[in-house]
């Protein structure tokens, strides 16, 4: 079975919602606390969203200094599995260096809650391979959602956008709702995924993200 880490910070508040959608997806899960050493063990490390530290200062500006973010960046250079950020997480990554380009205000300054529809841009990535959809309704809930990278250029022409909005809620760059590292390990998004995993939640759009993850990892991975 595939395994994977779920990590929480004092201020998480997705992460029961990202154990639920991962167990239905097909994972065994666990719980990774925020200055826990070691994330060997997994194939999927999950950074779920939420206000990590308060979103003192800027959100994910304090969660980047955990002890456990320096051993995500080894688990990524490695190349050991894959790892999501979502929202909050998103966010932390992109404070840590591990995926490129910032996310600020949104631009109307509110805090957005609400579902959008998002494009699979990048088809073929262990993240995107088995996604069976061009389009995907997914739950936005945050206020620096608002991505910009100052060369937007070249994350186009290497293929590291993963989703665009069709109808862009937050200003963000070229419609951007989701990027990827260069090696494609790594995948930041701001929709989340884990609230659309079940019908009762919405139309299960959702669960074709962590299914393809899942897919990908059981019987697609150089070992
Ligand atoms: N749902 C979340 O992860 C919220 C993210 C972040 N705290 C924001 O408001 O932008």
């Amino acid at each position: 079975m595939v395994k994977a880490g779920i990590i929480v910070f004092p201020g998480t508040n997705c992460d029961r919602d990202a154990e639920f959608a991962l167990k239905m997806a097909g994972f065994e899960t666990e719980y990774v606390w925020h200055d826990f050493k070691s994330v060997e063990n997994y194939d999927l490390i999950f950074i779920p969203g939420g206000f990590s530290y308060g979103d003192y200062l800027r959100a994910g500006a304090l969660a980047r200094f955990s002890p456990v973010m320096g051993e995500i960046e080894k688990f990524v250079l490695k190349e050991k599995g894959l790892v999501i950020g979502v929202c909050n997480g998103f966010q932390i990554l992109t404070e840590a260096g591990i995926l490129p380009g910032a996310l600020s205000r949104n631009n109307s300054l509110k805090f957005i809650c609400k579902d959008v529809v998002i494009r699979v841009v990048n088809k073929n990535t262990p993240f995107s391979k088995f996604i069976s959809k061009e389009e995907l309704v997914i739950p936005i809930a945050h206020a620096e959602g608002n991505y910009y990278i100052s060369d937007y250029k070249r994350l186009k022409q290497n293929n590291q956008i993963a989703f665009e909005y069709i109808d862009n809620p937050n200003g963000s760059i070229g419609n951007i709702a989701g990027i990827y590292n260069e090696k494609f390990n790594v995948l930041g998004m701001m929709p989340h995924p884990e609230r659309n995993s079940v019908k009762l939640l919405g139309n299960g759009d959702g669960l074709e993200i962590l299914l393809s993850i899942r897919r990908f990892l059981e019987n697609e991975r150089d070992e």
